[in-house]
């Protein structure tokens, strides 16, 4: 099939590399030319393991192209996939600002029948107001367009892997032959297909990035009372998610959940109850104890070291492994407590980050604060002369460095591990005053 998918973010990427691999004619079309241009050269725009290979190969296949020319996006595909931003709006709703964009942009060059597929997250009626706003903009007679809900669940930094192993595809919509055609493109891919209407289709999305921030808020909050009482939150965890009616997954405490997700759809859905006159409460609380998660293990940290003064290195600001996406990062969240709290200097270290200006710092932010932040390339150089150093992000290279060395380099060798990724024993055991999240010490 032909297919565009408009967009060419971390989601619109990932998906028009994946349809081209299973043997489509994609066109990867985004406003940013800069974007596109790197993208027809090989280089990829962001961190995604596996992607940059994917990317060059196809490109040579003659089945992968780029563009940023609207017209020849709309006109020469029969599918138009949307995979554009929803960012949040100061309010908390989604901001479908790129949505309506793109639905002129579709109407501008409309040429032949289309279907609209929405793989970008939207709000719960998005989907039949698109129905009902190209109705208005495109004459239905001539040129009938179909829409189709078919969102994504891809995690990143396993963004392929997810895209060719996909739990389930969703295909919500009112049109049999347009949902079937949608289906269709994913015929090679093992699957379980949960077709429904728009509002079910969009609400499993809503619904599962809600339950899984739940997940995390929840054994978040359990692992506040399992640092009380000397229980270790990576047991309790364990043991609990051998249930399989609960599962491992998405179950490790740590510093909260960020990411360009999960807090904005916990958002949006929060401010849609609203509207709707139904609160979520329980949805209300996960935000709550996300929101206060970096402050609680603050004063842990603090209770163990005061913080005042003290030299402090940070491993990792991507908001997880294996990624350079910085959208509501704890990790950044995390400096920025540590400047609050009056640590003297705080050395950064992250593979994708190159320097200061390049963190996405809290729009609040104090600008003279970061003169007190300096970005290294090597990590001994942030540990060296450090009080201690606080491990905000579990990237896999953080677990095998030289720690027994570096105690020695430290100007005293406190760690605090916010993602419990290192173990307290080994690390005690190679010099480090080691303070994890409820690790079975009680404070
Ligand atoms: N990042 C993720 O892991 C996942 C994201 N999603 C959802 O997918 C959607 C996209 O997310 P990301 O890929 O992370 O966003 P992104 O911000 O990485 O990419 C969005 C792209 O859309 C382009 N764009 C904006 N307006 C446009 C227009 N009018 N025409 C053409 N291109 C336009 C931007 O230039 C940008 O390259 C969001 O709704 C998000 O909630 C869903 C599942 C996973
Ligand atoms: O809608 C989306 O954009 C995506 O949001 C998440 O994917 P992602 O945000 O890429 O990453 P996750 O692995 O879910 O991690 C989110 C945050 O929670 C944190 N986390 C994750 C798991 C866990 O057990 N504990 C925990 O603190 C991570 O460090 C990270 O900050 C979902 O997992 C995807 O299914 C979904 O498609």
């Amino acid at each position: 099939m032909k297919v565009t998918v408009v967009g060419s973010g971390y989601v619109g990427t990932t998906t028009a590399l994946v349809l081209a691999s299973l043997g489509h004619q994609v066109i990867g079309y985004d406003i940013d030319a800069g974007k596109v241009e790197r993208l027809n050269n090989g280089e990829l725009p962001f961190t995604e393991p596996g992607l940059d290979q994917m990317l060059r190969d196809l490109l040579g296949s003659g089945r992968m192209t780029f563009t940023s020319d609207s017209r020849s996006a709309v006109t020469e595909s029969e599918v138009l996939m949307i995979s554009v931003g929803t960012p949040s709006m100061p309010n908390g709703g989604a901001d479908l600002k790129y949505l309506r964009q793109v639905l002129d942009t579709i109407a501008a060059h409309i040429n032949e029948p289309k279907i609209i597929v929405t793989k970008s997250t939207v709000p719960i009626g998005t989907n039949r107001w698109m129905k009902e706003r190209l109705s208005e903009i495109i004459d239905m007679q001539t040129y009938p367009v179909e829409v189709v809900s078919n969102p994504e669940f891809l995690r990143e930094g396993e963004a392929l892997y997810d895209s060719l192993h996909p739990s389930r595809t969703v295909i919500g919509g009112e049109n049999e032959s347009a949902m079937d055609k949608v289906k269709g493109l994913y015929a090679s891919l093992q699957t379980t297909y949960v077709v429904c209407n728009y509002e079910t289709a969009e609400m499993i999305k809503y619904a599962s990035n809600g339950f899984l921030a739940a997940k995390i808020s929840f054994i978040n909050e359990m692992a506040r009372l399992a640092d009380r009482v000397g229980a270790d939150i990576r047991g309790v965890a364990q043991g609990m998610g051998l249930d399989p009616r609960i599962s491992p997954h998405h179950l490790y405490a740590g510093i909260g959940y960020g990411g360009s997700c999960f807090p904005k759809d916990v958002d949006e859905l929060l401010y849609f109850g609203t509207q709707q006159g139904t609160e979520l409460e329980l949805l209300r609380q996960v935000k709550r104890i996300n929101d206060s998660q970096i402050a609680w293990f603050a004063d842990k940290m603090q209770s163990v070291l005061p913080l005042e003064g003290k030299r402090i290195a940070v491993l990792g600001v991507a908001f997880k492994e294996n990624t350079d996406d910085q959208r509501e990062s704890p990790g950044i969240k995390m400096i920025e407590q540590l400047l609050h709290r009056g640590v003297q200097e705080i050395r950064v270290v992250d593979p994708t980050v190159e320097s200061v200006e390049h963190i996405h710092w809290s729009k609040g932010i104090d600008r003279k604060m970061l003169s007190r932040v300096n970005v290294v390339t090597e990590a001994s150089e942030a540990v060296a002369g450090a009080h201690a150093v606080v491990l905000a992000t579990p990237w896999p290279q953080f677990s095998s460095y030289p720690w027994e060395a570096w105690a020695s380099i430290a100007e005293t060798a406190y760690f605090f591990d916010g993602r419990n990724y290192l173990d307290p024993a080994e690390m005690r055991s190679k010099g480090w005053h080691f303070t994890g999240i409820a690790r079975g010490e009680t404070t």
